[in-house]
């Protein structure tokens, strides 16, 4: 019962050691431009752009850095530009080809925009657009969920991102960085039972909402829209941690089931309290503690917590007769 998602999540830590390799020199450049622009916009759709999420809100917590990001076509429809304007776009996408996306990276090129693109296809038509293209060394992935494009995006984007900042610790991060590919490469052999197990508990459920507080919110998202929905069927929804008390309180009932992914920031401090009070109403929540997992920056922390959920997703779907990396109305690329 192997699903090609499986020997995907396998070359997870090749492909970051690959990319890390090959693409370092192009993400330097990148983030000395950073380092001298006024905005950086991140722009891309679905799985890619939980990416920009995750690393705008690492960036919030740590320096100055003036970061917006956007959907593609918000960013194509809905964004005042400015000729001339100082800033760099960077856009993400593994297959290169998301129509959003790219219509919003020609038209920051019609403004003369730094245009960066983070792509897992040589060939893809944001690979040949971009100013300077960056390519995840994943070879070809079939997983619509995404896996290894999904880490390698995330990685190169924290890499060019800090390295262009001003963050105390951007050095420590960085370093922290480079053995993400070891780690993940061990997580992916010790957090397969648990969260097949938890998976064959949770395997009835309809729907499950997905909670996280700075960079861990850019993977609820993830985990809601790409990883559950797509992936594994369910039905899903995503929220910052904070907003628990703001709307799902209401629906807070024994039957739904919440996922929460804690790293001991300070805004942890409000996940906590969420988690305490589905416990005394005797909730099904299921909480991913980092601590649990590995010891680094807690910025990093969405690059670890994807492992577990990924196995937990994986035999979600498969205890429900679904191929977690089948499509069945969208292809990668096609709408
Ligand atoms: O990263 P890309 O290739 O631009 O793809 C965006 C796609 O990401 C997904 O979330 C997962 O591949 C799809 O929903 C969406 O079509």
């Amino acid at each position: 019962m192997n699903y090609k998602m499986y020997d995907e999540m396998m070359e997870q830590p090749d492909s970051l050691r690959r990319t890390f390799a090959s693409e370092m020199s192009k993400m330097d450049s990148v983030s000395e431009a950073v380092s001298k622009a006024d905005k950086i916009y991140l722009i891309g759709c679905g799985s890619s752009i939980s990416t920009c999420y995750s690393v705008r809100d690492a960036l919030r917590m740590s320096c100055d850095m003036s970061v917006e990001v956007f959907t593609g076509y918000e960013f194509y429809y809905n964004k005042k530009l400015t000729d001339g304007e100082n800033s760099i776009a960077i856009f993400t996408s593994q297959s290169g080809e998301t129509a959003d996306t790219l219509a919003s990276l020609k038209r920051a090129n019609e403004y003369g925009i730094h245009t960066v693109s983070i792509s897992n296809e040589p060939d893809s038509s944001m690979i040949k657009e971009a100013k300077t293209p960056i390519i995840t060394q994943c070879e070809r992935e079939t997983a619509i969920l995404g896996t290894k494009t999904y880490v390698t995006q995330l990685a190169c984007l924290y890499q060019i991102l800090f390295k262009g900042s001003n963050y105390g610790k951007a050095d420590e991060l960085l370093d922290d960085l480079k053995h993400i590919p070891d780690i993940i490469e061990e997580l992916l052999k010790t957090t397969e039972e648990d969260n097949k197990k938890l998976a064959e508990e949770f395997k009835d459920e309809d729907i499950f909402y997905c909670l996280g507080s700075g960079p861990n919110f850019g993977l609820s998202f993830k985990l809601a829209m790409t990883m559950l929905m797509e992936g594994a069927i369910k039905h899903a929804c995503p929220v910052y941690s904070a907003e628990f008390r703001h709307g799902l309180i209401e629906r807070a009932e024994k039957d739904v089931p919440i996922i929460f992914l804690r790293s001991g920031f300070e805004s942890d401090e409000i996940t906590d309290k969420a988690i305490e009070f589905s416990k005394n109403l005797e909730l099904k929540s299921i909480v991913y503690n980092l601590e649990d997992y590995a010891d680094i920056n807690l910025l990093l922390s969405p690059l670890i917590f994807v492992v577990p959920l990924e196995w937990f997703v994986y035999y979600l779907a498969h205890f429900n007769g679904e191929d977690p990396g089948a499509t069945r109305h969208i292809g990668k690329v096609r709408y």
